[in-house]
Formats: structure tokens, C-alpha cells, sequence
């Protein structure tokens, strides 16, 4: 781990993303540590004079906070508030933001900052993406799913009536910032949601965070719990590797959407009251068990999935009678291709592979196993 002491806090960790040669991204730094937000102004640099602040509703008084230091700091700040949760990841939200900039006249050399969850890293990124053709943006994760995953590798995007995620850029941010103070304000059903992807994390690159999870469960639940950091900073890892070498999946980086495929339909079939997490932990079970049904996983390590993402709370079956709702949705997946479905499932712990095309009734045959 790289440690270095930041100008505001005590020490924390800096994972560079990008510096292996990824195509179309300029290299950028994840710090994980504690008061960071003195980096901001160093990040939002010299040459922007209009920031904007995009943050939830639940994050009111920080998007405040934020604009008024960056105000101090002789920048024009704007705060602009988004609904919180998927509820922000609307074509209607995104066209408020870029209304919201074009009235505060933003140019190409100004900056937006988005602070809070997933939703809103996403949502900030896509208007980032999408006002004047691209202008830079600095993401501060403020949930545990936004600092391992969302607000990494520069997947920005909004939902459509159709389905979740289908309208987005790639867009990376110019920086990270993973204040590990603001996860102690998070409800525990929005933490142990993020502990989905750390445990996506786990299963297909770094076993060592099940290990981890597995030797005390309850402590994971926790954001004060003893292993907090490392599982960030291992999750972390995992994914920089995989984005700075396949920065517009192309291929590795599918291995990133483990379980996510029936997971988005469950989430659009909830009408995204589930959190994306919930339903990614319910859809790896289900990839596991694909896995397993195809010869290719061996049964103790699909039985795993279980019993780590309940030990902490997370929910592994769905209600059995959606199922043709549910494969209806998964054909619009982003790695569908023409009329054929595509898994990401394991061949072993940590050797994440494509399933082309499964037999319908090897489909049906997983789906039985997570059926309520
Ligand atoms: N771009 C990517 O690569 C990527 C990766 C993983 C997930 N995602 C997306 O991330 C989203 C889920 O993100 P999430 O799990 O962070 O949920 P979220 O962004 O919906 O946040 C959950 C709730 O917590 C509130 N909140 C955020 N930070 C808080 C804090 N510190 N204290 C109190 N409340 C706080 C939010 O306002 C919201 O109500 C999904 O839309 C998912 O698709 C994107
Ligand atoms: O970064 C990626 O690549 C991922 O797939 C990470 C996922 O955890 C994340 O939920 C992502 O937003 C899913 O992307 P999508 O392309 O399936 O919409
Ligand atoms: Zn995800």
C-alpha cells in the first residue's frame, strides 16, 4: 500500500488509476484517508473559476459546507441538489443540472464536484460527460459502494423506462476522494449494500477480502470495524487494476458486472426501491450458481456466496414468480449481443469468465435456486 501523510489529515492511501496505459484517460489518484477535503482545490486547480457542487438531498448541509470553502477559495460555487438515491438518475435530473450550468455560464475549464453515493457519483459524471461535450470532475464517494466502486473508472450514467444504466459515458474523473468519516452518517442498510461489491471484489480477483469478511462478519457491518480500511483499499485495487487495463470494456472489465446482470433486473422490476447492492448480492448467488450448473464452479466455493453475503446481512433469493419479467429484462444487458445473453460467472475463486449463451433451461435451473 502506498502510504503518504496529506496535507490536512494523518496518513492515508493513494491508488493511481490509469497509469497502465489505459486508453482515453489521463492518469488519476483514489486517496482513502480521513479529512481530505483539502485536496479539492489542488484537483479542481487553477485554470477553473465555476465550480459545481452536485450532492443529495441527504447531503444538504456538506454540499453547503463545500461550496462555501470553495467559495472562500475564490471560486464562483454553485450547490446544486439532486433527489437522493436511483431516484437522481433520471434524464429529467440530468437536464436540471445542465441548466443549472448553463445559468451560472460554465465553460470548459470549470469543474463540477459530485459528493455523495453512487446515484450521484453517476449522475455528476454523466452531466460532467455530456455538458459542452466534457468538461474535468472530481468525485467524493460518501458511501461505502460509491468509494470501492462507483465513483471509480469513470462509468457515469442515467436510467431509461427501460432498463438501468442504458444511457451513459465513459468519462473518468480527474480524482477521487474516499473520506472514510463520512461513512459513519450512512444507514446500515445502505453500508452492508456497498458490502456486495467489496464481496464481488473478493470473489473475482482478491480472496483475501472473504477472508477477511468470514473471520468476523459482524465487524464488517460496521464502518468503525477493524478491517474497514483494508477491505476498502483491497476493493479498491481490485478494481483500478481492471479499469486502467480495459478503461471501455472492452474485455476484462466485464468481469466487473459479476452478478449484475439479473441484479439491474431485479432492481427495474423493484422499481429501484431495492439498493443496486441488495440486488447484486442476490444476482452472484444466482451467477454462482450458473456456474455450478455449467460444470465450470465447484461446489464449495458457489456455496460460499451464500453463506459470506448472508453472514452480513445481505439478502440471496428473489421472489420466484418474476422470473419471465425478469429474463425479459436481462436481454437488453450491455453485454447481450444481438439476441444472445452473456454471464460473467467463475471457472474458480478469483477466474472470472464469459458463459455465451446458456441453455434456457440451465437458466431456469439457477433461477430455482434463488426462488423464494
Ligand atoms: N459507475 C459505476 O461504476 C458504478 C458502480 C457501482 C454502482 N454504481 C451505481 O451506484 C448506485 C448505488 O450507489 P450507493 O449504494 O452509493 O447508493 P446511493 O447513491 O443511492 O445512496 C444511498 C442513500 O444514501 C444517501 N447518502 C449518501 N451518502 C450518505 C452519507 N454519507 N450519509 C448519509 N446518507 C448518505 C443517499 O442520498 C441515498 O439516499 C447505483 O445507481 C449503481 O448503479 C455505479
Ligand atoms: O465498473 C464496471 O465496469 C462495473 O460493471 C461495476 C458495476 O459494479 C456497476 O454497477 C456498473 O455501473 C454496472 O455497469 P453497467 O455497464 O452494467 O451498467
Ligand atoms: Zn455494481
Amino acid at each position: 500500500m502506498t502510504e503518504v501523510t496529506g496535507k490536512t489529515g494523518g496518513a492515508h492511501t493513494r491508488i493511481t488509476v490509469g497509469a497502465g496505459g489505459s486508453v482515453g484517460s489521463d492518469p488519476y489518484d483514489v486517496v482513502i484517508g480521513r479529512q481530505l477535503l483539502g485536496e479539492l482545490p489542488r484537483l479542481i486547480g487553477s485554470g477553473a473559476q465555476r465550480v459545481a457542487v452536485l450532492h443529495p438531498e441527504a447531503l444538504a448541509e456538506t454540499g453547503e459546507v463545500l461550496r462555501a470553502d470553495l467559495a472562500e477559495q475564490g471560486y464562483q460555487a454553485v450547490a446544486v441538489q439532486l433527489p437522493n438515491a436511483e431516484e437522481s438518475k433520471t434524464v429529467e435530473v440530468a437536464a436540471y443540472c445542465w441548466k443549472a450550468l448553463g445559468q451560472t455560464g460554465f465553460t470548459r475549464t470549470d469543474v463540477i464536484v459530485g459528493v455523495g453515493g453512487g446515484a450521484t457519483t453517476d449522475v455528476a459524471g454523466f452531466v460532467a460527460a455530456t455538458w459542452l461535450r466534457g468538461v474535468r470532475w472530481i468525485a467524493v464517494p460518501t458511501t461505502v459502494l460509491g468509494m470501492v466502486d462507483a465513483a471509480v473508472g469513470g462509468k457515469t450514467g442515467i436510467n431509461t423506462a427501460e432498463g438501468k444504466n442504458l444511457v451513459g459515458a465513459f468519462h473518468p474523473p480527474a480524482g477521487v476522494l474516499c473520506d472514510l468519516a463520512a461513512l459513519e452518517s450512512l444507514g446500515v442498510h445502505d453500508y452492508v449494500s456497498g458490502l456486495a461489491e467489496i464481496i464481488k471484489a473478493g470473489f473475482i480477483s482478491d480472496p483475501a477480502i472473504l477472508d477477511l469478511i468470514e473471520r468476523d462478519p459482524e465487524a464488517a457491518r460496521n464502518p468503525g470495524g477493524p478491517a474497514t480500511a483494508e477491505l476498502i483499499e483491497r476493493s479498491v485495487r481490485v478494481k483500478a487494476k481492471v479499469v486502467s487495463a480495459d478503461l471501455k470494456e472492452s474485455g476484462l472489465r466485464e468481469i466487473l458486472n459479476y452478478g449484475h446482470t439479473l441484479a439491474h433486473a431485479i432492481e427495474k422490476n423493484e422499481r429501484y426501491n431495492w439498493r443496486h447492492g441488495a440486488a447484486v448480492s442476490v444476482g452472484m448467488v444466482f451467477a454462482a450458481e450458473l456456474g455450478r450448473i455449467a460444470g465450470r464452479l465447484d461446489d464449495a466455493t458457489a456455496d460460499r456466496h451464500r453463506a459470506v453475503l448472508k453472514s452480513v446481512g445481505l439478502p440471496v433469493t428473489y421472489r420466484g414468480d418474476q422470473w419471465p419479467k425478469l429474463l425479459e429484462t436481462m436481454k437488453v444487458d450491455k453485454k447481450s449481443r444481438g439476441d444472445m445473453l452473456r454471464f460473467i460467472v467463475l471457472d474458480g475463486l478469483a477466474k472470472p469468465a464469459v458463459l455465451e449463451g446458456p441453455d434456457p433451461a440451465m437458466l431456469l435451473a439457477a433461477h430455482a435456486e434463488i426462488a423464494e
